[in-house]
């Protein structure tokens, strides 16, 4: 679960590159064969049990592997212009399921106009960005919060977010809670501000390791690792319906496909990420 995106900045243009059609094919045609013969599905009482301590297993992620797991992110600014700081601008934002700071410090450092709030349900990951040494009460609040259940308005004035980030968060969550989050994350932006989505794309790499495994499928497009974290796939239909339902307009919704590799392997790999900026409509 590295973050490949954060490719080496001389292939980065290489790695932009989309799939030439006839590999995009042959890509979508392997993994749709995976995925179809993939009818090993894991017992309803382990469902519910990954479901019911999803805090727990990324607590106990966290734990393991403390800061060392996820590269920072530096490419956000690139990816979404909304971000990047303009010459006496200031914004607020929140980084939704922001884990130990891989978002946020790089964000707060590039852009000094910027706000951060940062919540995640593991309550270790919270007290690791509090210790960060970038951590400046000025300019980040981070809090615990379990955004499928417990109100942001509890830490954040409600409609006072410019933006809101979700970086590789739902898809961490059972798809039957998305429309709580994504409510939830309406109340606090403002009318005109917007959410911006980056997650695992639907044929994913990842998804074809987990279908060629046994045991991994919960339901259709989430999967469960081997410790208890879940990841669930979007196709670009699936995210925007799910946005709109809870009244956002979108403004844009694509798949990135990133050519990743393995040099200890010596293969190649195809990463496909949807990428989605959604609005909060003016009032
Ligand atoms: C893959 S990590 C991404 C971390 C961070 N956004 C980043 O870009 O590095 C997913 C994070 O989402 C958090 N998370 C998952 N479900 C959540 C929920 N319901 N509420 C809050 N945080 C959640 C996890 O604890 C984990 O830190």
């Amino acid at each position: 679960m590295q973050d490949v995106t954060d490719v080496p900045k001389r292939n980065r243009d290489a790695a932009r590159l989309k799939m030439d059609d006839e590999r995009l094919e042959s890509h979508v045609k392997r993994a749709q064969e995976l995925i179809g013969n993939d009818t090993k599905e894991v017992p309803a009482f382990w469902i519910n049990k990954y479901k019911k301590e999803a805090a727990k297993n990324w607590d106990m992620f966290y734990r393991r592997n403390t800061t060392k797991f996820f590269k920072d992110r530096h490419w956000t600014n690139r990816e979404f212009e909304d971000l990047a700081y303009q010459e006496g601008q200031s914004k607020v934002c929140l980084e939704v399921g922001c884990g130990v700071g891989n978002f946020v410090f790089p964000a707060l450092i590039e852009n000094p106009g910027l706000f951060i709030y940062a919540c995640d349900f593991s309550k270790r990951a919270v007290d690791m960005v509090k210790d960060n040494e970038h951590y400046d009460e000025s300019r980040c609040k981070a809090f615990v919060c379990d955004l499928t259940q417990d109100s942001l308005t509890d830490n954040i004035p409600a409609e006072s977010l410019d933006l809101v980030s979700a970086i590789f968060v739902f898809s961490a969550i059972p798809p039957e809670k998305f429309a709580f989050a994504i409510q939830n994350i309406f109340k606090v932006l403002k009318p005109g501000g917007a959410v911006l989505f980056r997650d695992y794309g639907l044929y994913d790499e990842a998804q074809l390791k987990f279908s060629a495994a046994s045991d991994k499928k919960l339901e259709s497009n989430l999967y469960v690792r081997q410790d208890g974290t879940m990841s669930y796939f979007f196709s670009l239909e699936d995210l925007q319906s799910r946005f709109e339902a809870e009244g956002f307009k979108t403004l844009k919704n694509e798949y990135i496909y990133r050519e990743t590799t393995n040099r200890r392997l010596e293969l190649n790999v195809d990463r496909i990420f949807a990428q989605a900026k959604f609005q909060k409509p003016l009032a």
